[in-house]
């Protein structure tokens, strides 16, 4: 069974203007965007800033309100009103720890926030239950009584990890959960997250702009430009058959560790850089949006114009 199904999803915010206030326009923040996860994968979904992995995370949640399509969770339309044992079976994990904690609540508090919303247990029965889920993410069940800035950023998002998990969920969607932490303790929390994957039976919904850690965590990937999709594939197929011109510039750009070739990789990019700006209209219309996805392979679309 698919654990997610994301069809046409439209997510379009009103610009106001004029004395009025009226609606004078619209940001197409995602438009008409469809992929589906399976039970026990990561799925990536990828794209510079401002293309709209955010909006279709949050749309999943049920935090943002749709335009148009469909969200099922295992084959039940999600957005046909609140379905509360549904929204408990998905959680998200910010990308800020230092900002999605609330720094004036103390640690047993902000990671029994979901339980107390969902489960009625004594306050015996909750201090056991938050100093288990702290042993999990690997920190010390007296951590309860401490606050969050007493923690590292890679601890802080570990204590988010944990309230994610309270409620045991299906899903996690997990926006840029280490692009404010260190490089160093960046790979620490990423096998951690992927230990704790096998450990749970987790599913993954990975948003992030950096191409080296979704290759680090993903099965498949989805590539978002400017609220569309234009390409999706398994990881194999983003990293070596690359076939749409925006996608290749982002495989271009991935820094190569080897400083053995840096000048052979800083002219490739350049090539590709190159390549995208002199054939930009061949990838998309009028307006600059990216064509229907077409299927090249049984798990590889590309969003590319009819041909003739
Ligand atoms: N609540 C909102 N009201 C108006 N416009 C919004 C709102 N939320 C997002 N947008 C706009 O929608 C577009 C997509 O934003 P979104 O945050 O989904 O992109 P993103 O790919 O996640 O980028 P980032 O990595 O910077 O978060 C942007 O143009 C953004 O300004």
């Amino acid at each position: 069974m698919t654990l997610l199904k994301v069809d046409d999803l439209k997510v379009h915010f009103p610009i106001r203007g004029g004395i009025l206030n009226r609606k004078i326009d619209s940001i197409k923040a995602v438009d008409g965007v469809s992929f589906e996860i399976q039970p026990g994968e990561t799925y990536g979904l990828v794209g510079e800033s401002g293309s709209g992995k955010t909006t279709t995370g949050k749309a999943v949640m049920g935090l943002n309100k749709i335009t148009g399509g469909e969200i099922y969770f295992k084959d039940e339309l999600l957005n046909a009103g609140k379905k509360v044992n549904i929204r408990k079976d998905i959680q998200m994990i910010f990308q800020d720890p230092y900002s999605s904690l609330n720094p004036r609540k103390r640690v047993l508090d902000i990671i029994a926030e979901p339980l107390r919303n969902y489960e009625k247990l004594s306050k015996k029965e909750e201090k056991k239950k938050v100093q288990e889920l702290l042993e999990k993410v690997g920190l010390s069940p007296e951590s309860i009584l401490k606050y969050p800035h007493e923690f590292s950023g890679g601890q802080r998002q570990r204590i988010g990890v944990a309230r994610a998990i309270a409620l045991k969920p299906k899903l996690i969607i997990m926006d840029e959960p280490v692009s404010a932490l260190d490089v160093s303790v960046q790979a620490q929390v990423l096998n951690f997250m992927q230990d704790l994957q096998k450990e749970l039976n987790l599913t993954y919904l990975f948003i992030s702009h950096d191409l080296g850690v979704v290759k680090h965590m993903c099965d498949r990937i989805g590539i978002m430009y400017n609220g569309r999709y234009v390409e999706e594939g398994t990881k194999e197929e983003i990293f070596n058959d690359p076939q749409h011109i925006y996608t290749k510039r982002l495989v271009a750009a991935i820094p190569d560790i080897n400083p053995q070739n840096r000048k052979e990789n800083l002219e490739f990019r350049e090539e590709v850089k190159n390549e995208f700006s002199n054939s930009f209209n061949n990838y998309f219309d009028e307006e600059g949006l990216a064509y229907q996805l077409k299927p090249v392979t049984d798990t590889h679309r590309v969003a590319l114009p009819e041909k003739g």
